[in-house]
């Protein structure tokens, strides 16, 4: 039996742990995480990004759900660990769950230093670590308009860049007279001031806070001085410290951090500590490359096989902030033992230092231009002896520029992606074996360019240096994901050539670079044969966590049960079941949706099926790429200005489609007169009624991309409705790309060209036989779940022993 694993933290350190450890052996541990925030594993990194707005908080997400689920792990996000006791081998969680353990790892990371002065707990004063916190940040700007951030360090200034780029007015007060004392010198770092100065930041330099002034919220500092700034948003960035509170109570030898061997091991057997909250020879780090080092000696060690010892590392740092560029990496400062070599060029703001003792470089600081900085760095951990070369060789006034040129000359063991410690001969292999095109799949399949991001254009340098003319950095090609060369059309076109049936063949056969494929192309390509061959049996594994569920699953782990409900048309006694079966169960939330039924939220996995026996009620997909619902108005029946059925057309249309694979989800509304109380005009597909007919608007969309539908045709019968839906819903599933909404798809095609498609009435007919064939596949999930033992184990019941403790 696989042995237990449970790791306390779910972020970076501790995830690339768990990966490097999935790559060695996916079958040695039986894997529970534990996250005190309420997201799957993100890239901390990236929050700089989002608050100074060039990507979002979905952007950012490094392991989604689905990967936790396909990869067997236990996943309790929400859920702070508050005890370990390492003599019973057990953990215990702030909801009182105890959760036994083989080995387990703390990867607690650390939390911001917060100045203990007075007024630090008022409203207004946040630290820069988590979401949360940059949630807070964004939200105030858009009420506030002064902040002060505290800490001239990384974090301080990239918070400040990103609160200029909020709109804010942004001072930055900073203790001691240069900022960034730990990476730059004084030059380097007056440079920077001037720059980041010039880019809007006021800087109260040697300027010490003495209290934090305010009724319930923050309102200005006073400083020691006595002098007073106004701030509606303080923002602590003073340092960090490791969060060992939890391994201190639970009797591990804790110094500054948790003290770890060579492999990572802590002061008790089988218990280890990764990242940030581990102290390793008396260091703790602070930066993820040398965290991810220390996850792989892990991951090694605890699956037993040969692994070199964790013996510290040289950290080099950059600073995320536009317009700057600064690299500093081991020593800063001169000394009687060193020897400095320096290129100052006033004019173009560059500025170079190495420093060198015993002709061997020991610390490099670089501002205006870091193209030098691979090469240095690798000289400097190499040791290499720079005797015989001139100054010009190792500093070239201008920087080498990352051309291919430099690509070319760069030799295969010099560091390309720092964060993830890749190399240019590792980059290099990879394209040629494995066939790589783009940034994104060199990130796939190495690692590289997956943290901070700043050596994507340098991979993308190497990725045209090696294909040459096959690489086109303007067009790239869409592949379907990054274990494949080839674009859905081409798998497509594959599939149907090769007669190939099921996932695993197609990715036999057509040379997938990962052996299991990724989130990514296990689901569209379950969805291509499934739209290819219309008596396809499902790959219910290859589905994304919710359709894998048939329920969707919240941010907590728990599920939301969506009966159908067609037409948004429901009874008495629906109605009776569905508040039995949410009093017996203690259901925490009952919400009407916006496609017109109840959502029962808040449901545990293994109450799933016993919920759907009581309901009776078919499932109503409200987790799938499928008809979603048809929401319809009340219509002539009840109306005054209705002239049609519109219930009852949209009854029919939701009993015809139900179940049916779409590459996204399809929503209807059917309104029985042009005032559209169903919505018609944003949905999918959308039916408004007028005298004698119906007319049949296509492409709507009411979410993130906000499009109103356009008018396909006008039609006299309820049965040309039908027929018409029928083979638009069929061309849509046989021509769009999985996951591209109606609405994109139409925008790609033209409306044009499917109002030509559909005027071919024996083509019309074929794809009308094509649906119906698919349609006859199809069978009721939640009654498969109740009646099948196998399913209900599978998927419903929840795997260990976890008794809460009273
Ligand atoms: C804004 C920002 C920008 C950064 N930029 C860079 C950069 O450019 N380059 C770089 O190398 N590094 C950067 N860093 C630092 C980098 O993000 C961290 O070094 C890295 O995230 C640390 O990883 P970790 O796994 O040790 O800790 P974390 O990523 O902090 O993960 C620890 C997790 O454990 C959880 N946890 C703690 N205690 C418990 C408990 N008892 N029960 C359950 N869960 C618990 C925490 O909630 C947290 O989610 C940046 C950091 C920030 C905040
Ligand atoms: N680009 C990057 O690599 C990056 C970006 C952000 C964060 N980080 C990491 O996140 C962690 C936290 O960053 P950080 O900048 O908070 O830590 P830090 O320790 O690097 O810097 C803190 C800064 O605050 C200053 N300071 C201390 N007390 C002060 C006071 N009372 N008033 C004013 N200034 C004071 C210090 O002089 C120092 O410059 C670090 O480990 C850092 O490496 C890295
Ligand atoms: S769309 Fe017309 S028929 Fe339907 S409810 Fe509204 S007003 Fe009445
Ligand atoms: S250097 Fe940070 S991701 Fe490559």
């Amino acid at each position: 039996m696989a042995k237990k694993l449970v790791m306390i933290g779910n972020g970076m350190a501790g995830i690339r742990t768990i990966e490097e450890i999935l790559k060695i052996n996916r079958n040695l541990y039986e894997i529970t995480i534990f996250g005190k925030e309420p997201h799957p594993n993100y890239n901390r990194i990236q929050l700089s990004t989002v608050l100074q707005g060039d990507t979002t908080i979905n952007d950012i997400i490094l392991n989604d759900l689905a990967w936790y689920e396909e990869n067997g792990i236990q996943l309790y996000t929400g859920e702070e660990v508050i005890q370990i006791n390492p003599e019973r081998k057990v953990v215990i969680s702030d909801i009182g769950r105890e959760t036994p353990y083989d080995e387990l790892i703390l990867a607690t990371g650390s939390v911001p230093f917060i100045l203990p002065i007075p007024g630090a707990d008022k409203h207004g004063v946040t630290g820069f670590r988590d979401i949360q916190d940059c949630e807070t940040m964004i939200e105030t700007s858009k009420k506030y308009k002064k902040a002060v951030v505290i800490g001239g360090g990384l974090l301080g200034l990239e918070a400040a860049r990103g609160l200029l780029n909020l709109g804010m007015e942004v001072d930055v007060v900073h203790l001691l007279e240069h900022l960034m004392e730990k990476q730059l010198d004084e030059t380097a770092s007056k440079m920077l001031e001037k720059e980041l100065a010039a880019q809007g930041m006021n800087f109260l330099m040697k300027t010490e806070t003495a209290e934090i002034i305010g009724s319930e919220r923050v309102e200005g500092i006073r400083f020691k001085d006595g002098s007073e700034t106004k701030a509606d948003l303080v923002v602590m960035a003073v340092g960090i410290v490791p969060n060992v509170r939890l391994a201190k109570d639970g009797g591990l030898y804790v110094n500054r951090g948790i003290v770890v061997d060579d492999y990572m091991q802590t002061s008790i057997p089988g218990v280890y500590a990764v990242g940030e909250c581990a102290e390793h020879r008396e260091i703790t780090y602070g930066l993820v490359a040398p965290l991810y080092e220390q996850g792989k000696v892990l991951a090694e060690h605890i699956c037993g096989i040969p692994t070199k010892r964790y013996e510290g590392s040289v950290t080099g740092t950059q600073l995320k902030v536009s317009d700057v560029d600064l690299y500093s990496a081991g020593e800063i400062f001169e000394d009687n033992t060193t020897k400095a070599v320096k290129v100052h060029n006033e004019f173009d703001g560059i500025y170079k230092k190495v420093l060198i003792r015993d002709n061997r470089i020991v610390g490099i600081v670089l501002y205006g231009n870091t193209s030098d900085s691979s090469r240095l760095y690798r000289m400097m951990i190499k040791q290499e002896d720079i005797q015989s070369m001139t100054n010009f060789a190792f500093l070239q006034a201008e920087g080498g520029n990352a051309e291919n040129n430099d690509v070319a000359s760069m030799p295969d063991d010099e560091l390309v992606c720092g964060c993830n410690g890749v190399t240019k001969g590792t980059i290099v292999e990879a394209i040629k074996t494995q066939g790589l095109t783009s940034v994104a799949e060199v990130g796939g399949c190495t690692n590289a360019g997956r943290s901070c991001g700043r050596c994507k254009p340098l991979i993308s340098n190497i990725l045209e240096y090696t294909l040459g003319d096959e690489f086109d950095k303007t067009a790239p090609k869409e592949t379907l994901c990054t274990c494949t060369t080839l674009s859905r059309d081409e798998v497509v076109a594959e599939i149907r050539e090769k007669g190939l049936t099921n996932v695993k063949e197609v990715m036999n056969v057509l040379g997938w670079k990962q052996e299991e494929g990724c989130t990514k192309c296990r689901p569209a390509l379950n969805y291509y044969l499934g739209m290819i061959y219309p008596e396809y049996k499902d790959d219910r594994d290859s589905r994304l966590v919710n359709e894998k569920m048939h329920a969707n699953i919240q941010k907590d782990g728990t599920y939301t049960v969506v009966p159908r409900m067609y037409g948004g048309v429901t009874n008495a006694e629906d109605l009776k079941k569905i508040a039995e079966v949410a009093e017996k169960y203690n259901v925490p939330l009952l919400k009407l949706t916006g496609g017109q039924r109840i959502a029962l939220m808040g449901i545990k996995k293994d109450e799933l099926p016993d919920i759907w026996e009581e309901l009776g009620m078919p499932s109503g997909y409200a987790y799938g790429k499928t008809l979603r619902t048809v929401k319809t108005c009340v219509g002539a029946k009840f109306c005054r200005y209705g002239t049609q059925d519109s219930m009852g057309l949209g009854i029919e249309l939701e009993k015809r489609f139900e179940r049916l694979d779409t590459p996204h989800k399809v929503k209807m509304g059917v309104s029985a007169c042009p005032r559209n109380c169903a919505e018609s005009g944003i949905k999918d597909v959308g039916i408004v009624g007028i005298d004698g007919g119906w007319e049949i608007y296509v492409g709507g969309n009411g979410g993130t991309d906000l499009k109103a539908a356009d008018l396909l045709t006008t039609v006299k019968t309820e049965e040309e409705v039908y027929t018409l839906v029928g083979a638009y819903l069929q061309y849509y599933r046989e021509t769009a790309a999985y996951l591209e909404r109606t609405s994109k798809w139409l925008e790609r095609v033209g409306l044009e060209h499917v109002k030509e498609v559909l005027s071919d009435k024996s083509f019309v007919k074929d794809l009308n036989e094509r649906i119906n064939k698919t349609l006859e596949r199809y069978s009721e999930p939640w009654k498969d779940a109740i009646e099948d033992k196998e399913i209900r184990d599978r998927y419903y019941t929840t795997r260990k022993v976890t008794l809460p403790i009273q």
